[in-house]
């Protein structure tokens, strides 16, 4: 049995715009929709708990999707506290042992074949797994007036993606003391990294992207609206 979380709780501001941007329309649904629909859409995944701004006035109301159920929390003021909201609204039948696939609400692009493949590889590790992308591009430190002052090796980066595979009691217990600790991970991986342990990185397609700006909103209409 493995639930997913899906963070919804932001506000989306380097997006700009009234409406938080996942829930803008995108390829003749929702950003929201797409991202939930494809974390469910694989059968180990049996339901899904989204956590939402207190202020959010656009969350549908599903109460289930493709026939799994769909719960909903109260996220945070940072995208950890909204994971650990949804950690503790898990239903109890989730044991601390289940593993749980956290997966972000502007990610709409992620495929079936990825989140197989995480599944597969990440269950099979002691730790857990994160879908990643290899840096491909050379890599530049600017300075204080935005010049280029050193390039940084690029060997062994990635780029951290989404879904992130953990055990729900091992993941709430590292969120639990990096926040305590005053530190904000900006993904469930460095939660668990801080404790010195080491998540499986599972190579993913570069396309799936994070809604940031307009630009990736109209890049992921291209790619979901030709089946690219
Ligand atoms: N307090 C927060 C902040 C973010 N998120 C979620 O975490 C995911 C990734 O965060 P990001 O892309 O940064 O979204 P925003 O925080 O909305 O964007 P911005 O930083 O531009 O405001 C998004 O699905 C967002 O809704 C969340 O659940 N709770
Ligand atoms: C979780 C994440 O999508 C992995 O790259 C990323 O860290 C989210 O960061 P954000 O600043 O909350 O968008």
């Amino acid at each position: 049995m493995t639930w997913a979380i899906v963070p919804a709780a932001g506000r989306g501001t380097r997006f700009g715009g009234e409406r938080p941007k996942q829930y803008l329309p995108l390829a003749g649904r929702t950003v929201i929709e797409h991202s939930l629909r494809a974390v469910l859409s694989h059968d180990d995944v049996d339901g899904v708990v989204v956590a939402l701004s207190p202020e959010d006035a656009d969350w549908p109301g599903w109460r289930e999707i493709g026939g799994k159920p769909v719960l909903t929390c109260v996220g945070g003021a940072e995208r950890a506290d909204s994971v650990l909201a949804a950690l503790h609204a898990l239903p109890a039948t989730v044991d601390a042992d289940q593993w749980v696939l956290v997966h972000d609400a502007a990610r709409p692009c992620l495929r079936a074949q990825d989140l197989a493949r995480l599944l597969q590889i990440g269950q099979a590790d002691p730790v857990g797994a994160l879908l990643a992308a290899p840096v491909r591009d050379t890599l530049k430190r600017a300075d204080d007036l935005g010049k280029s002052q050193a390039t940084e090796p690029r060997e062994h980066l990635w780029r951290a993606l989404t879904p992130q595979l953990f055990r729900r009691g091992g993941l709430t217990r590292a969120l639990e003391a990096a926040l305590r600790a005053g530190v904000r991970p900006t993904d469930e991986a460095m939660a668990m990294e801080r404790l010195g342990l080491r998540p499986c990185l599972v190579e993913g397609r570069e396309d799936n992207l994070k809604i940031t700006t307009p630009a990736d909103l109209a890049l992921a209409e291209f790619l979901l609206s030709n089946g690219a």
